[in-house]
C-alpha cells in the first residue's frame, strides 16, 4: 500500500484553494493524504474558505487531519509537498499592475510587461520567505510552486536557492491542450505527445502527435489560422464570450506572424502591445474581473458551505489548475515518470540558448525530481524574443537582489512592451511609489 502524505496549501486564502482541495479529494486513490493543512499569512483572508474545506474534506475522509493556520511552524512541520500560490499584495496590487502601465500607454498585465516586472518585485521575497520555512521544518518537502510571475520566481529562485526543492510550473499548457484536444477530436489531452520550448507564459508547440504517432501541428495551424483556440463554429457559437475567449481566438494573429508553430496565448502582450492597449478599459481591467467574478463566487460559494454545515448543491468544482499539481506530486512521490511541461535551468536543452536561462520544457519526472528532455535548436525568431525577455527577467532579479533603480529601469526599458527608456522611468517611479510597502528599496 502507498505511503500517505502530508500537504500544505501556501497562500490558503487563495481563489484557488477550494479547487485543489476538491482535485485532492478526488485522486486519494492515486496520491493517498494523511494531513491537509492551509497557511496564509492574512488569517481573515485565508478564513474566507477555511472552514468549507474543512468540511469539503471530512465530507470525503474523515480520517484526514486538517489545520488553517497563519504560524509557519505549524503550516511546515511534517510536510511532503508544499503547493504554493501566494500573491503578495493580493489583487488590489494586481489592479494596479494592470492600471498604472495602461496610463503610459503600455499594457496592463498581471505576469506580462510592466505589471509582471512589478508583480515579480513583490513576489520573489514572499516565495524565498516560504521556501526557507519549508526547509527549516521539513527539508525533504518539495514546494510545487505556481505562484506568478513564474518566470521571474524561477530565475530567483535559481539565483537565490539553487539547491531548493522547489519545481516550477504553469497552468497555461494544460489549459492550451485541453482546448487542442478538443479541436483535433482527441478525447483525453494525455493522448497527445507533444514538444514545447519556451519561457514561461512565453512558448511555442514544435510538435503534437496523437496516438498513433500522426503529426497533427500542420492541420491545427491552418485550424488556428482562422479560430485560434476556438473549437470552430460550434465553439464561436456556444463558448463564453470572456476575456479568455477573447485571448483564444486572438491567437490567430500570433500563428499569422509565426505559421509553422503553435503559440502561448500569452504572447499577444509581446507582439500586440499596442491592439491590447487600445482594447483595454483602462477603468475595468482582468483584476476587476476577477474580483467581480472568480473571487465573489468562491468565497460566496464557501459562505454558504461554511452555513449550511454540508457542500451538497455547492458550485465549486475542480479545476484543470488543480490536475497539474496531483499528477506532478504523484509523479514525485510515486516516481510515474510522468512527461510535463515545468520551468527548469536550460543547461543545454535548448541548444543555442543561455545554459542559465529558465525555460518551460517537457521533463520527466519521478522521484529523485525532473529530468529535462532535448529541444535541439531554435529559430531566429523565437530565439531573439527569448533572449530579450529572458534579459529582462534576470535584470529585475539582479535589481531586487542588489535593490538596483538603474537595473530595474533596464529591465523596463528592454521589454518588448515598453517603446522607450523615457517611458520606462516614468512607469518605474509610478510603480516603485505603489509598491513601497513591497519592494525592496532601490537606490
Ligand atoms: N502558474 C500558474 O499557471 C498559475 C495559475 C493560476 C494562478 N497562479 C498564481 O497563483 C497565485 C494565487 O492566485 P489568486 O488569484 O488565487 O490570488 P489570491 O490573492 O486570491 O490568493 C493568494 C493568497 O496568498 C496569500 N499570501 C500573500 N503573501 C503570502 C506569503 N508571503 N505567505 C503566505 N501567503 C501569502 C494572500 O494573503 C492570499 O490569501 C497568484 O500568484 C497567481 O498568479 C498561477
Ligand atoms: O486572469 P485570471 O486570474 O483568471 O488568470 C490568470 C492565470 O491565467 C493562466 O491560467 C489559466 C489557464 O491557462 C486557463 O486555461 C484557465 O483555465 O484559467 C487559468 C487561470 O484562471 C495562467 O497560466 C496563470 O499563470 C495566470 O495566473
Ligand atoms: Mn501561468
Amino acid at each position: 500500500m502507498k505511503n500517505k502524505l502530508s500537504v500544505v496549501i501556501a497562500g490558503g486564502g487563495s481563489t484557488y484553494t477550494p479547487e485543489i482541495i476538491l482535485m485532492l479529494l478526488d485522486n486519494l486513490d492515486r496520491l493517498p493524504l494523511r494531513k491537509i493543512k492551509l497557511y496564509d499569512n492574512d488569517e481573515a483572508r485565508q478564513n474566507k474558505v477555511a472552514k468549507a474545506c474543512e468540511i469539503l474534506i471530512k465530507e470525503k475522509d474523515p480520517t484526514i487531519e486538517y489545520v488553517a493556520t497563519t504560524d509557519p511552524e505549524e503550516a511546515y512541520t511534517d510536510v511532503d509537498f508544499c503547493l504554493a500560490h501566494i500573491r503578495v499584495g493580493q489583487l488590489p496590487m494586481r489592479e494596479l499592475d494592470e492600471k498604472i502601465p495602461l496610463k503610459y500607454g503600455c499594457v496592463g498585465q498581471e505576469t506580462c510587461g510592466p505589471g509582471g516586472i512589478a508583480y515579480g518585485m513583490r513576489s520573489i521575497g514572499g516565495v524565498i520567505e516560504n521556501i526557507d520555512y519549508m526547509e527549516k521544518y521539513s527539508p525533504h518537502c518539495w514546494m510545487l510552486n505556481y505562484s506568478n510571475p513564474a518566470s521571474i520566481v524561477a530565475e530567483a529562485t535559481r539565483r537565490l536557492r539553487p539547491n531548493s526543492r522547489v519545481i516550477n510550473i504553469c497552468d497555461m499548457p494544460i489549459g492550451m491542450e485541453h482546448g487542442i484536444a478538443d479541436i483535433v477530436g482527441v478525447s483525453s489531452r494525455k493522448d497527445l505527445d507533444i514538444r514545447y520550448y519556451g519561457l514561461n507564459h512565453f512558448g511555442w508547440y514544435t510538435s503534437i502527435k496523437d496516438q498513433t504517432g500522426k503529426e497533427l501541428l500542420p492541420a491545427l495551424i491552418e485550424h488556428m489560422k482562422q479560430y485560434g483556440f476556438i473549437n470552430g463554429e460550434e465553439g464561436m457559437a456556444t463558448e463564453n464570450k470572456d476575456s479568455w475567449f477573447e485571448t483564444n481566438l486572438f491567437a490567430k494573429h500570433l500563428v499569422a506572424v509565426e505559421p509553422t508553430t503553435i503559440p502561448n496565448t500569452y504572447l499577444k502582450y509581446y507582439l500586440y502591445p499596442d491592439y491590447v492597449v487600445e482594447h483595454t478599459d483602462p477603468n475595468y481591467t482582468r483584476a476587476n474581473e476577477v474580483i467581480d467574478g472568480r473571487e465573489t463566487e468562491v468565497f460566496s460559494a464557501c459562505a454558504e458551505i461554511e452555513k449550511n454545515g454540508h457542500s451538497k448543491g455547492t458550485s465549486l468544482e475542480i479545476g484543470i489548475h488543480a490536475e497539474f499539481i496531483v499528477d506532478l506530486a504523484t509523479a514525485l512521490a510515486f516516481n510515474t515518470q510522468e512527461r510535463m511541461l515545468i520551468i527548469v535551468e536550460n543547461k543545454g536543452a535548448i541548444k543555442n540558448f543561455p545554459d542559465d536561462a529558465m525555460v518551460e520544457i517537457p521533463c520527466i519526472v519521478g522521484k529523485d525530481g525532473y529530468e529535462p528532455l532535448a529541444m535541439g535548436e531554435i529559430p531566429t525568431f523565437q530565439k531573439g524574443l527569448m533572449e530579450q525577455q529572458v534579459a529582462v527577467e534576470k535584470l529585475v532579479v539582479e535589481a531586487w537582489i542588489e535593490q538596483s533603480y538603474q537595473k530595474l529601469w533596464q529591465a523596463l526599458t528592454l521589454s518588448q512592451t515598453v517603446p522607450s527608456a523615457t517611458v520606462a522611468k516614468q512607469l518605474l517611479d509610478d510603480l516603485m511609489e505603489a509598491n513601497k510597502q513591497y519592494w525592496p528599496e532601490l537606490y
